[in-house]
């Protein structure tokens, strides 16, 4: 079974951040990248966000015919979350460590896929997904699902959108976390694809030499 083709896409700070350490909502991207960003989103069968993200921002990611998918291992997705309060399809992938009230209570307003163990199983998830028709899966953070995404080499392609503004402090989430490599030798190694001007910033497209499948 083929995986659904991956890119992950980010706004960073020169300094490679994605929030400060208050980790709100916050708009790095110039105007110009957010109506990429709004163009880019209609192209992928799917988009999928951490639930870390679903905290911070209270995404819409509202497209039209785009399934939106929230990796969610404890069930805390707010029932009036802007993902669950639309009538766009939704799919929260949980793991058994939800407790099965809220389970219930989160199925009522979209789809709830479980997997074994404390975190969403990639693997599972995406041959589900691709049986499910979703061929190309748009990934939108934070870092700690970036991270799964890279560490893992589902991703195919990343784009960075770098803006002109520099963040700082150790505690603010940056484009990957995680549990990061040890060694360089262990660095996920990209190809530079294409960088354009953006307003003030710079679009980077790099590809993944060697995806993983299924
Ligand atoms: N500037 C930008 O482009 C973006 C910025 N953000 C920012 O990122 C921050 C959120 O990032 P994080 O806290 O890292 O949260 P996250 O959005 O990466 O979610 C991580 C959580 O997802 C759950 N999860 C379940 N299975 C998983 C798996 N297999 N792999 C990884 N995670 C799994 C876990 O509960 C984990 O803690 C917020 O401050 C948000 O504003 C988020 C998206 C884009
Ligand atoms: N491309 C981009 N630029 C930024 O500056 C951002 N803060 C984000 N955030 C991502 O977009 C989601 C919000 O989507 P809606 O506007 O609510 O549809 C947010 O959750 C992040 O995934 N992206």
């Amino acid at each position: 079974m083929k995986k659904p083709y991956i890119l992950i896409n980010s706004a960073l700070t020169l300094d490679g951040k994605i929030s400060t350490k208050k980790r709100k909502k916050i708009k790095i991207s110039s105007k110009e990248d957010f109506i990429r960003v709004k163009k880019l989103r209609k192209r992928f069968d799917g988009i999928l966000v951490g639930i870390g993200t679903v905290l911070a921002d209270d995404p819409k990611l509202n497209v039209e015919n785009t399934l939106r998918i929230v990796l969610d291992s404890r069930g805390r997705i707010p029932l009036d979350s802007n993902l669950l309060e639309d009538e766009l399809p939704v799919l929260v992938a949980i793991t058994e460590k939800a407790p099965l009230s809220r389970v219930k209570r989160i199925e009522e307003k979209a789809e709830v896929i479980k997997f074994k163990g404390s975190k969403v199983d990639l693997k599972n998830l995406l041959k589900k997904l691709r049986e499910k028709g979703i061929k190309k899966l748009l990934v939108e953070g934070g870092g700690t699902v970036n991270w799964s995404f890279l560490k893992n080499r589902y991703a195919d392609e990343v784009c960075v959108y770098i803006s002109n503004l520099i963040f700082g402090g150790k505690d603010a989430p940056t484009f990957v976390d995680g549990e990061g490599v040890k060694e360089k030798q262990d660095a996920i190694e990209l190809k530079l694809k294409n960088v354009e001007k953006l307003g003030e910033g710079l679009l980077l497209f790099w590809e993944l030499p060697h995806p993983k499948g299924l």
